[in-house]
């Protein structure tokens, strides 16, 4: 049975010819021989770092059957995702969204009320509570599943041998055939510009403040810049961006990208692109910047009581002892993985933040995955050209596949459909009917190419994008497909009539 599944997976994975350079993906059964425990107490698989990457991939294992242990430093479960990352800043972004719709939407929907106000604590109490419930939530998986959980520092002493400083001060060493590095990534420092977390800080800061900031510069109008420069700008701060390239969020779609600037400008955020941070000074009671012309020029002095740093993650491998053991990293500190994710070192594997590709916790999960797939003895796969980005703004936007600009760079010819929110019958009913959905298309074939949607659940509606990539559906494909009315999913399909034909409603 469990093999007749398996050919059924390879044959559906090869029919749909998903072999390009950048798809996780072999039918080697190699590692199959190095597989499983032999009675002895050592591991099958042994993850170091619990986020997502790790969590997920130590879980994997054990529903795999694999004898697997997971080395946490944190003292919780999660990694960046859960504690610092993902989940409190969208719990921030939920209710700092409310607090804006209640001051600036809700009496336009006959809703009034005498006094608002922010209560910050009960915000970030609400916050920690979604945090710790989904960190105790992935121990009781673990519970589950028998994975064993080791909290401390994990360092490689050998190619099949980890030394754990223990969170309560003692130490052991965990032994296994396979090692997982699933460390993750650390924020990007900027030289100059040193974090304390107080003025100075990191989205890890930005989580936690104390209070709202009259000003916050954020530097870096990246994912985190403009995710959590709308949490405190919502709530009162006027919240200015620094950001050193010519656009912000740069690989998002050029089209989508303006009307994105346009809306967070006009929710009061302020673009200073093109610009670079060249001094700061926290001295006094507040922070001064000083900037300049990305290309050089005259500097000028910006002043905030909190600057945000935002400006990218670094791969973390602190203290790993990965040169005790020869494992290879690029220039910039990630890992060096092949398509079944192994090191250099044949019992040593990598997924997740610490290797290159998106640093994206539903692609860490992929990875973690398919890599215990592979030592398994079973087949993994990973598409990096099919994993989905959300800015998780308001309104959103997210994307998946290729960007306007990119299509044009391959030479392909293509078409475009695109349709607006203003005309989606659901969008208008609940007045919140800025952004579109744009498609495009291989003119020859109509196989769609990528889809890049602006719209306040964005990050839901590209599902239906995803699924239509990874099968390589054409635009006409979505557009015979019923949709329920009214939804703004509807756009998504008039969109794609706009592709191969003609929308219906605009
Ligand atoms: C503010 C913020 C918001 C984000 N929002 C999103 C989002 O909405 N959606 C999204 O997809 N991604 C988001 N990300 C990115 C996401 O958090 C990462 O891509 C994801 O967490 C990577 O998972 P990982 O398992 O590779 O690493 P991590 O989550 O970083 O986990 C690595 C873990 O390893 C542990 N560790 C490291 N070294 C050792 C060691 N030697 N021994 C033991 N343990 C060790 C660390 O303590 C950590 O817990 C966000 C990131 C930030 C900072
Ligand atoms: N919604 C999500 O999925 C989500 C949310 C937050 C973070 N993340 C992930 O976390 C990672 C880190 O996020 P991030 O926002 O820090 O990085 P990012 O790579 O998204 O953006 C960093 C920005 O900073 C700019 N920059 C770099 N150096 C600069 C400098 N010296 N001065 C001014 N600008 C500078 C870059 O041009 C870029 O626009 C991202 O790779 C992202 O994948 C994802």
């Amino acid at each position: 049975m469990a093999m007749a599944c398996l050919a059924r997976r390879k044959c559906f994975l090869l029919s749909r010819n998903l072999s390009s350079d950048t798809i996780k993906y072999s039918l080697s059964l190699a590692s199959f021989s190095r597989g499983f425990a032999s009675g002895s107490d050592d591991n099958d698989v042994i993850v170091i770092g619990g986020g997502p990457g790790g969590y997920v991939a130590a879980i994997k294992a054990a529903q795999l059957g694999l004898k697997t242990t997971c080395i946490e430093k944190r003292g919780t479960l999660g990694g960046t995702c859960l504690n610092v990352g993902c989940i409190p800043s969208k719990a921030l972004l939920h209710s700092s969204h409310l607090y804006h719709e209640a001051k600036h939407s809700f009496s336009s929907h006959g809703v009034k009320f005498s006094s608002l106000e922010i209560d910050l604590p009960a915000m970030m109490a609400q916050k920690d509570k979604a945090v710790s419930n989904l960190t105790r939530g992935i121990e009781g998986l673990f519970k589950k599943n028998k994975v064993n959980y080791v909290k401390g520092y994990g360092k490689l002493v050998s190619p099949t041998e980890v030394s754990v400083d223990t969170i309560d001060g003692g130490s052991t060493v965990v032994k296994g055939k396979n090692i997982i590095i699933a460390t993750g990534s650390d924020v990007k420092s900027l030289p100059g510009v040193p974090i304390d977390e107080k003025k100075i800080v990191s989205s890890t800061g930005a989580l936690a403040l104390s209070e709202i900031p009259k000003k916050l510069i954020v530097i870096g109008a990246g994912y985190i810049g403009l995710e959590m420069g709308s949490v405190w700008g919502r709530l009162g701060s006027e919240v200015t961006v620094v950001e050193f390239a010519p656009d912000i969020v740069p690989t998002m779609d050029g089209e989508v990208r303006k009307q994105f600037q346009r809306s967070l400008e006009k929710q009061g955020m302020k673009f200073l692109l093109k610009t670079k941070v060249v001094g700061v000074d926290s001295s006094g009671d507040g922070v001064k910047l000083t900037i300049e012309p990305a290309a050089g020029g005259d500097q000028t002095t910006l002043e905030a009581d909190v600057v945000l740093v935002s400006a990218g993650r670094t791969p973390f491998t602190a203290g790993l002892g990965l040169d005790k053991i020869g494992v290879e990293t690029d220039k910039i500190g990630r890992i060096l993985v092949n398509e079944r994710f192994a090191t250099n070192v044949p019992s040593v594997f990598a997924i997740g933040d610490v290797i290159p590709g998106p640093m994206l916790a539903h692609k860490a999960e992929e990875d973690g995955v398919a890599c215990v797939e592979y030592i398994a003895g079973k087949v993994g796969h990973v598409d990096y050209d099919k994993v989905p980005g959300v800015v998780y703004t308001h309104p959103e936007v997210a994307s998946v596949g290729k960007t306007e600009e990119q299509v044009k760079a391959l030479g392909v010819e293509y078409r475009v459909g695109k349709f607006p929110f203003l005309a989606n019958s659901r969008a208008k009913a609940i007045d919140d009917a800025e952004g579109l959905v744009k498609i495009l298309a291989e003119k020859e074939t109509d196989k769609i190419l990528g889809v890049h949607i602006m719209a306040p659940n964005a990050g839901e509606l590209i599902h239906e994008a995803v699924i239509a990539l990874q099968y390589d559906a054409a635009s006409e494909d979505i557009a015979r497909v019923c949709h329920a009315h009214p939804t703004m999913s509807e756009a998504v399909k008039e969109a794609a009539m706009a592709t191969f034909d003609k929308p219906i409603h605009i």
